[in-house]
């Protein structure tokens, strides 16, 4: 058997090994869903601090697998435990509602040998001692659903059952339920291909083959595995980052910026500072988070490219001169990037799509007094939802009467053709390239100044 099925087949046992994946699973679930934190934070924490730093890389990777699961396939779980406990969850149940999430995740998303999901989840009272008696409940229940609960599971409709109601509304009104659906089948992925954006574009061929790697119609490489970045060739030598496919558009779009004077905002963690340095463009990177500009100022050094870095507030800043090229990549709801953070399907709310929006309109406004007559901008955000794209910009371009939309058109970028919008804006879409592995959902529009110089 291949290495990494048998160590996967390990973790997935109920051994200590097993076990400690699943109690690791247990505490990143209650991490997300309780105290509200990213993912990929909650997992750095337990591998610095918590117990998952004792295991190894293959049970370190079955705890996120199974954390990972429960999240993109919550309302379906909840759906299933609800038909299969008549009394609900107890109340003072503890840990109960967790343990059962995870042990119906494991039978009917990834399969695990019944009797190692029923072992495990029992087991989890050793350490819960005080809740050792719901262990007859969990043992009864995971039984039942090993039985029958892939029966039932084909009757649920996984977008309607896991997207909370809101954002299936908004998702459903605005692309329709058929997009709606091929999207949410995009956020359940087991697996999410991981992009590079070459320093060198006419390299492409060449890294591709290097790699192993699909060349993509933006010009990205697209492998499957997420596996120790640092360890895949052309890393140390800084010959590529990772960046999703559509996150390379927004900077295309700006067209040829080389010996250009660029400005962009709300430019951490750099993948857009670094796609401008790499075209030649003079850039200069703004953003409000010091940590934040630590990270651009070791990735710009790590692929051997520069920038000005200026730590500042975009809506408190004003600049001497005024910008022939803006990049505005504003804050938002990142509600796009679910297929990589599922977490976002369940801590966002209509408030935030508010607060998001507000705050883009009050950036967008603020900047275009820094954009010279004649200068171009893109405007851009990972977000699916109106308000954050089309909405606002409807808004701004009547506040703006000098400012209009510089469509994109087919013949200039041929691979952005299939996502220009009727206003000659750009959608991306999780479930656009569905067949390699969708692409994250972006907006992204040109704005040209045509106040007199
Ligand atoms: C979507 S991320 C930017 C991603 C980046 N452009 C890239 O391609 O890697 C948004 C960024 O906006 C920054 N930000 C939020 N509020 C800001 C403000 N008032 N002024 C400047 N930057 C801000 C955040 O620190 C964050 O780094």
């Amino acid at each position: 058997m291949h290495r990494k099925a048998r160590n996967m087949e390990k973790s997935q046992s109920s051994g200590k090994s097993g076990m400690a994946a699943r109690a690791g699973a247990l505490r990143l679930i209650h991490a997300v869903l309780s105290e509200k934190a990213l993912l990929d934070e909650a997992y750095a924490h337990e591998l610095a601090e918590g117990p998952l730093r004792k295991l190894n890389g293959s049970d370190r990777a079955f705890a996120k697998r199974i954390a990972t699961t429960v999240l993109q396939h919550l309302g379906e779980i909840d759906t299933i435990l609800s038909r299969f406990m008549e009394r609900g969850i107890p109340k003072k149940s503890g840990p109960l509602r967790n343990i059962l999430r995870i042990g119906t995740a494991e039978l009917l998303f990834l399969n695990t040998p019944p009797h190692a999901v029923v072992d495990c989840a029992v087991s989890h009272y050793r350490t819960w001692r005080k809740y050792a008696g719901f262990k007859g409940l969990t043992n009864a229940v995971l039984r039942r659903i090993s039985r029958d609960g892939a029966d039932e599971l084909a009757t649920i409709d996984p977008a309607k059952a896991t997207l909370p109601d809101w954002m299936y509304q908004s998702l459903s009104t605005t692309y329709g339920q058929d997009s709606t659906n091929a999207m949410m089948a995009q956020f359940q992925k087991a697996q999410i291909p991981l992009d590079l954006t070459l320093k060198d574009p006419a390299s492409a061929d060449e890294w591709a083959e290097r790699l192993g790697a699909e060349k993509m119609p933006s010009g990205s490489l697209r492998l499957a595995s997420h596996d120790k970045v640092d360890t895949l060739e052309g890393f140390a030598e800084g010959a590529w980052w990772v960046q999703d496919a559509a996150a390379t558009l927004p900077v295309q779009m700006l067209g040829e910026v080389s010996g250009q004077k660029v400005l962009d905002l709300c430019a951490a963690p750099g993948g857009k500072t670094m796609q401008l340095a790499a075209g030649g463009a003079d850039v200069t990177a703004l953003d409000i988070s010091a940590k934040r500009l630590e990270r651009i100022e070791q990735n710009l050094k790590r692929v051997g490219l520069s920038a000005e870095l200026v730590k500042g507030d975009l809506l408190k800043k004003s600049f001497d001169a005024k910008w022939p090229f803006i990049l505005l990549d504003a804050p938002c709801s990142a509600t796009g990037t679910m297929r990589r953070h599922p977490e976002l399907i369940h801590q966002r709310t209509p408030a935030d799509i508010g607060h998001f929006a507000k705050l883009q309109a009050k950036m967008l406004n603020h900047v275009a007094d820094m954009l010279a007559p004649g200068g171009l901008m893109v405007f851009c955000t990972c977000s699916l939802q109106p308000e954050e794209g089309p909405e606002l910009i409807a808004d701004f371009l009547m506040q703006n009467p000098t400012f209009g939309i510089e469509p994109l058109t087919a013949e200039e970028t041929p691979a952005l053709a299939p996502f220009i919008q009727p206003d000659g804006s750009l959608r991306t879409r999780p479930d656009y390239w569905s067949e390699a592995g969708g692409m994250d959902g972006f907006f992204a529009i040109r704005l040209r100044n045509h106040a007199p110089s």
